[in-house]
């Protein structure tokens, strides 16, 4: 997959921006807050349908407009594709391909995958498990849309649970069989849930091993493990083990809904002892190793989105992370940097044919 062309209007900062794009390498230039993310937000748009940041998709509109447009010409094997991604500021998001819309958002999920290595992936060591699952689920759904499927039926159904377990709280009254009917749903797409996610890390830890090693120069030793109250129990006695739990907590307190994924080095929490350098050192490795996956899985490269990459890195860390991308012949790639010798330099480096922007 190669974006050939993209066009901006109104979204966010920028009015009107067209570019043509190489197929190999891209950079975005230009000084602090001149709109170099949104662009990277923009290839997240047509990849995911939605912002990376995690906005309300009126919230990218540019302020005091009526509507933003993301058009994009897309290289598909031998044809081309144009996606279109339109916003008006009081009616729905329409996503069209080749001029025929998506009846839902999750059917375009898995067309354009895309990696995306930002500041903002400090968050994943950093939140709740909430980020880390959501992580989790974008990387797998990208790679299989039955996941996604299952997913949103199984919150659905919790949803569904987690309400009359409130009905039944506010009423006084307790009502165990019609609980219990949640149980087959809530349990078939719960381990469908658990056995692909457990299966994804760890076929995903070795490589996450692999790059740590290559961008760190072998110094510490890290882990991708996968925690979920699945490992040890099923779900049908999850949910009954927890019933009178679930009733005074007037939600499902047990299930995949609360799975999470643990970051070690050296067999320590990295959120504890990993130094700044180290952390994003892991979570590049993390990203790389979810191309390596998506590849693997789709026979696609995603498109790779770099964020600011070189900020934190040390030279020898960015000189190994350039010939790893060198090496591996990963998918077409987007960079931003506020310092335009550096990224020329850099370009320099990789031998690829490339293309710089100033924003
Ligand atoms: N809906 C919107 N309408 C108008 N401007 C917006 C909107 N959303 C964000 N912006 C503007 O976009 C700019 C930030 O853009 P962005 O984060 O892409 O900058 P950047 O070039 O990546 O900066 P940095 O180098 O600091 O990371 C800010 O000036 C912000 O006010």
């Amino acid at each position: 997959m190669v974006i050939k062309k993209l066009s901006l209007i109104n979204f966010k900062n920028h009015s009107e921006l067209n570019f043509d794009f190489s197929a190999q390498i891209n950079c975005f230039v230009g000084n602090n807050g001149v709109g170099k993310t949104n662009v990277l937000d923009a290839l997240h748009y047509l990849s995911v349908g939605k912002s990376f940041l995690g906005n309300s998709d009126f919230n990218n509109i540019n302020t005091g407009l009526d509507f933003f447009v993301i058009q994009s010409e897309i290289l598909n094997e031998e044809k081309e594709d144009i996606i279109k991604i339109l916003q008006p500021k009081d009616s729905k998001k329409v996503i069209r391909k080749n001029d025929k819309s998506y009846d839902r958002l999750a059917d375009h999920i898995g067309y354009l995958p895309s990696v995306m290595i930002s500041p903002y992936d400090s968050n994943l060591i950093s939140d709740s498990g909430e980020s880390r699952r959501k992580f989790l689920d974008a990387m797998i759904s990208q790679t299989d849309s039955s996941y996604l499927f299952d997913l949103i039926q199984y919150q659905k159904t919790i949803q569904q649970r987690n309400a009359l377990l409130k009905y039944f709280a506010k009423n006084r009254s307790f009502d165990k069989d019609s609980l219990e009917i949640y149980d087959e749903p809530v349990s078939t797409y719960g381990t469908r849930i658990f056995e692909k996610r457990k299966d994804f890390v760890r076929k995903l830890n070795p490589i996450v091993q692999y790059y740590y090693e290559i961008i760190s120069g072998g110094k510490e030793n890290v882990n991708v493990i996968y925690e979920s109250h699945l490992l040890t129990e099923n779900f049908f006695s999850l949910l009954s083990q927890s019933i009178e739990k679930d009733r005074v907590l007037t939600y499902t307190s047990k299930g995949t809904h609360k799975d999470d994924l643990l970051f070690e080095m050296n067999g320590n929490s990295i959120k504890k002892i990993g130094s700044q350098g180290q952390q994003k050192s892991f979570l590049i490795a993390l990203k790389l190793a979810q191309i390596n996956r998506i590849k693997e899985l789709t026979g696609k490269s995603p498109i790779l989105l770099l964020d600011d990459i070189f900020d934190k890195l040390d030279d020898t860390r960015v000189s190994q992370l350039i010939e790893l991308v060198n090496k591996e012949k990963f998918g077409q790639i987007f960079i931003t940097d506020t310092h335009k010798e550096r990224t020329e330099n850099v370009v320099k480096r990789i031998n690829e044919e490339s293309r710089i922007f100033e924003i």
